[in-house]
C-alpha cells in the first residue's frame, strides 16, 4: 500500500511550544533535519546555501557530543556529505540510507519501476513549465515550487500518484514536492536504528526538523524518553519544543553546543 509519510500519529497543536532550554544537548544524541532546519529553503535543490558557519558548528557539535550526532535527511547521504562533509553518521533518502561515522553504510536496492518513474517524470516535466525533476539513487522527487497557476500541485500529484500506483514505490508529499521512493524506511526508523547502537545508544534522543515528513522521528524520540523540536510556524506536531526558524535553530545550536 502507498502511503504519505505525513500520516504520523500523535500530534498536537504546537501553538504554544517554547523554544528548547539551552542545556537540552546535555547527554544528548542529536539528531538533525538538513532543508528547512540547517539551510533555508531555495527555489531548486540545488539552491541551498551551505556557509563555513554551518559546516564549523556541525564539526563542533560532534566534537562536544562525542560523535553522537547524525543528520538525517530526505537527500542522498553522498549529498550531505558533499555539502556538510563527512566523520558523523548520516541517514539519507528518508531512512533508506543507513551510514555510519566509521564508514559503514546499509542500503537497499534501487526500487523497480525508478528507471520509468524517472522517463514519465521527465516527459511530464518538459510539458509543464516550472516543474523540475530531481533524480536520486532511490527515489525521484517532481518539485513544483517553481510552476505557476493553481492547477500545478494537483497536476504534480496527479501523475505521482498515478505512477506510484503502477510502480508500487511509495509516495510522499513534502515542501512544494512529491516524491517516490522506495518503501520500507522513514527518518523515525533510522533514529532508531542509530539509538540502538554505540555512540548513540543510552542517551536522551533529540531531533530538530520542519517538514511533515519528520514527524516520525519527533515520535520516536519522544517515544524513546527525548524530545523533537519543531523548525518554523506552529502546526499539529509530535514535537515539544519550537523554533521559528533556521537562523533560529543555529543560534540555539552554537548556544546549546557550547553548554554540554
Ligand atoms: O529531509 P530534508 O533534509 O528536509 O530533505 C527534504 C527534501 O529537501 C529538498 O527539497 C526541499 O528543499 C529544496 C531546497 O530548499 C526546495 O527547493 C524544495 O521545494 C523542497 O521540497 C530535496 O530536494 C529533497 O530531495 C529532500 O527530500
Amino acid at each position: 500500500m502507498n502511503h504519505a509519510a505525513s500520516d504520523a500519529p500523535n500530534q498536537a497543536a504546537s501553538a504554544g511550544l517554547q523554544p528548547p532550554p539551552d542545556g537540552l544537548l546535555r547527554g544528548a544524541s542529536l539528531f538533525l533535519d538538513f532543508d528547512g532546519t540547517l539551510v533555508e529553503i531555495a527555489s531548486r535543490p540545488d539552491g541551498v546555501a551551505v556557509d563555513q558557519r554551518l559546516r564549523a558548528l556541525i564539526l563542533r557539535l560532534g566534537e562536544r557530543l562525542d560523535g553522537r550526532m547524525a543528520v538525517v535527511s530526505g537527500r542522498p547521504a553522498d549529498t550531505i556529505a558533499e555539502y556538510l562533509g563527512t566523520g558523523f553518521a548520516i541517514s539519507g533518502s528518508h531512512g533508506l540510507e543507513m551510514r555510519w561515522a566509521d564508514g559503514r553504510r546499509d542500503a537497499p536496492d534501487r526500487p523497480d519501476g525508478l528507471v520509468e518513474a524517472v522517463a514519465r517524470l521527465r516527459r511530464f516535466a518538459d510539458e509543464h513549465a516550472g516543474m523540475l525533476v530531481e533524480e536520486k539513487p532511490y527515489g525521484v522527487g517532481l518539485h513544483f515550487r517553481e510552476a505557476e497557476g493553481d492547477r500545478a500541485e494537483a497536476a504534480a500529484r496527479e501523475i505521482s500518484e498515478r505512477l506510484a500506483g503502477e510502480t508500487g514505490m511509495q509516495l510522499q508529499a513534502g515542501k512544494k514536492v512529491f516524491e517516490l521512493r522506495a518503501a520500507g524506511a522513514d527518518k523515525g526508523e533510522a533514529i532508531a536504528a542509530f539509538m540502538a547502537s554505540a555512540p548513540f545508544a543510552g542517551h536522551t534522543p533529540l531531533f530538530l526538523g520542519d517538514d511533515k515528513t519528520d514527524e516520525h522521528g519527533f515520535a520516536v524520540v519522544r517515544d524513546q524518553g527525548g524530545a523533537g523540536v519543531l523548525v518554523g510556524e506552529p502546526r499539529e506536531t509530535a514535537a515539544r519544543y519550537r523554533l521559528d526558524g533556521v537562523n533560529e535553530t543555529l543560534a540555539w545550536l552554537e548556544i546549546a553546543a557550547e553548554a554540554v
